[in-house]
């Protein structure tokens, strides 16, 4: 069953770009990541669904029901982290979840302390006090605290510290666990790839794939920098890399094949350097690009 389906979701501002034509849906109990450079249109889908602002073009549901039409009914089973928490900062933390607690019948105390305990919140601090990470985190128990069925959290992990990031995954395995849908935007492919089964790039307003985390890393491409005198003189001829370029005394590769066979291709030259490294998103985004141009060519 799809939790969430989005059919040709369009959202202008005034004449502004927000989004353009994103489709996609998100099936029970899948961990599904959406990611994009800054302005992509992450969150002004994510406020698409939340029914904050109205769609120009398009619809979208939520269990089933149309986000426009039943955001209320909706709204009880969904958890939302939103990617600025703003509070009343005079307010102590403790407070402040208790008084969202009262909105939802489902949700009790224990789970609040459950939730700060494994965050490590202090709940007795004044939200004024706070930093950003851990505004953050009052975020996240807020969006979690009524058990929902579904998560939809916005860039959740901008502000929290590495280990406080994997303490943040392994509460969202828990949730899975137990049966929850969870949709997360964020602009790091790397930190979304290890937790998501599926995800959606977007970029400028519109997606460019849906694609699943084993397939990704199937076509997983590496960036490859390699020091070496003279690097005009060399040449590699193997399947798989997708752009080359010389820079200096750098060849700067961006490959898609067997790590292997490059090693191996790369062992029998006098390099005094290599680097393999994660390729940035745009790098990534130029590769679907040029996928997507070449079917339309064969078409
Ligand atoms: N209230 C608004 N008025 C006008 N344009 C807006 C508004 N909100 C967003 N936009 C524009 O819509 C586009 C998508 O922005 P959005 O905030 O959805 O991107 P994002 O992927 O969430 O990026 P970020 O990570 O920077 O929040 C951007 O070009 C942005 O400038």
């Amino acid at each position: 069953m799809h939790i969430v389906d989005i059919h040709h979701l369009t959202k202008y501002y005034k004449k502004d770009r927000g989004i353009i034509d994103i489709s996609f849906s998100i099936d029970e109990g899948e961990i599904f990541g959406f990611i994009g450079p800054n302005g992509a249109g992450k969150s002004t889908t994510i406020r698409t669904l939340l029914n904050f602002i109205h769609p120009t073009e398009g619809r979208a549901t939520i269990f089933g029901k149309d986000v426009v039409r039943h955001s209320k009914e909706i709204r009880r089973n969904v958890g939302y982290l939103p990617s600025e928490v703003h509070y009343y900062d005079d307010m102590k933390v403790i407070d402040l979840l208790l008084y969202s607690l009262k909105f939802y019948p489902k949700g009790d105390i224990h789970r609040i302390h459950e939730l700060s305990s494994q965050l490590e919140l202090d709940l007795h601090r004044k939200i004024e006090d706070l930093s950003f990470g851990n505004r953050k985190k009052v975020g996240i128990v807020q969006a979690l605290l009524h058990s929902p069925k579904l998560l939809i959290l916005d860039e959740p992990t901008s502000g929290l510290d590495p280990l406080m990031q994997q303490v943040f995954f392994r509460m969202l395995e828990d949730e899975r666990r137990k049966g929850t849908t969870i949709f997360f935007s964020s602009h790091v492919l790397s930190e979304v790839r290890n937790l998501c089964d599926r995800v959606a790039i977007v970029k400028e307003g519109q997606l460019i794939k849906v694609e699943s985390i084993e397939s990704l890393m199937k076509n997983q491409l590496r960036s490859v920098i390699l020091t070496i005198d003279h690097p005009e003189h060399v040449s590699l001829n193997i399947n798989g890399i997708v752009k080359c370029e010389i820079r200096g005394n750098e060849i700067q590769l961006l490959y898609g094949g067997d790590i292997r066979e490059l090693l191996n291709a790369i062992n029998v030259l006098a390099y005094q350097d290599i680097r393999i490294e994660e390729p940035s998103l745009d790098e990534i985004f130029m590769h679907y690009y040029k996928q997507e141009g070449e079917k339309t060519n064969d078409l």
